[in-house]
């Protein structure tokens, strides 16, 4: 049985269940089951925390886990990205007071509250820095106002817990993270299906089916500007002049498109959802 890790809290826990039941598996049904087996489908699950994935999968005691990229390269472990999941995205930033810094090189002998002192450690050391790390196990936002450090190096989605703690972003980017699959050895049994239903569900959730009639004359045109995944299906139709096409656009963007094919003369243009894809 392929054993994964799966994370059993957190901001990536409910994404990563739902993909994972969208590509046919059985998750948990209380949210206290530690390990869930699901015979039927050949793997067993282990809700784990987060932070501790990347360790176990590392170390071998499991075979593939759902993790965030800066989890993983916070770690120092073994394991490596196999595939991501397309969920989980923020970017890893240093923040500080308005006006206390505004380039990297001035965070030389600074404290610097973070709960990724591994991730962190590591970008300072790359770049030459030398500062006092402060680690916190979370909310490091608060960090700077009761005195335990200069600036935090932390996760940023929206922006908004460092707003309201009065911070701003400076220096560069540390890190684009994403939710990914990891591992120590694709070749092992199992894993290669896995990461099909797992990409499958991604196509599912970035992409439509789009139909649409256009008159023949059109149809170098319309299939030059929405020219799809591969390649478009075309189709005859009962009027001779006018054939139907078939084409996988992305789901983001997609009216733009609508209006551009309706532009050059597409009519009957109609977008449906993937339920599920095999590519
Ligand atoms: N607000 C957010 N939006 C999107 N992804 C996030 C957000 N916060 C954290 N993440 C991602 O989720 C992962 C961390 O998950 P989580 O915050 O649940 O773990 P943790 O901070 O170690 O645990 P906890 O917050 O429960 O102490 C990281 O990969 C991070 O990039
Ligand atoms: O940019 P935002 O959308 O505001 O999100 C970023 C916040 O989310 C995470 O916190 P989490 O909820 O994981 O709490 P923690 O700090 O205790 O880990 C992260 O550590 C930031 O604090
Ligand atoms: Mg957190």
């Amino acid at each position: 049985m392929l054993r994964i890790a799966v994370p059993n809290k957190g901001a990536l826990s409910e994404t990563a269940a739902q993909m994972l039941w969208e590509a046919g598996y059985t998750g948990r049904k209380d949210p206290r089951d530690l390990v869930v087996s699901d015979p039927a489908n050949g793997v067993e699950f282990f809700y784990l925390r987060p932070r501790d994935i990347a360790t176990y999968v590392g170390s071998g005691a499991l075979d593939v886990g759902l993790t965030g990229r800066d989890l993983l390269l916070d770690s120092g472990s073994e394991a490596h990205e196999i595939a991501a999941l397309g969920f989980g995205g923020s970017t890893f930033r240093f923040a500080a007071p308005a006006g206390a810094f505004s380039e990297l090189a001035e965070l030389e002998g600074v404290r610097i509250a973070t709960s990724y002192p591994g991730l962190v450690g590591e970008f300072l050391a790359r770049s030459g820095v030398s500062a006092t790390l402060v680690k916190l196990d979370g909310a490091v936002e608060s960090a700077v106002q009761l005195g335990v450090a200069d600036a935090v190096a932390d996760v940023v989605s929206t922006g908004s817990t460092l707003r309201k703690a009065g911070l701003e972003i400076f220096g560069p980017v540390i890190l684009e993270s994403d939710a990914v699959l990891i591992g120590t050895d694709e070749t092992i049994p199992g894993i290669a299906t896995l990461v099909r239903r797992l990409q499958g569900v991604v196509v599912a959730r970035d992409w439509v089916l789009l139909d649409y009639d256009v008159p023949v004359a059109e149809l170098e045109h319309a299939t030059a500007a929405v020219p799809g995944f591969e390649s478009p299906t075309v189709s005859p139709l009962h009027d001779p002049e006018w054939v139907a096409v078939r084409v996988m656009i992305k789901r983001k963007g997609m009216n733009r498109v609508m209006d551009d094919l309706y532009a050059l003369g597409a009519r009957a243009i109609l977008v449906s959802a993937i339920h599920a894809a095999r590519l």
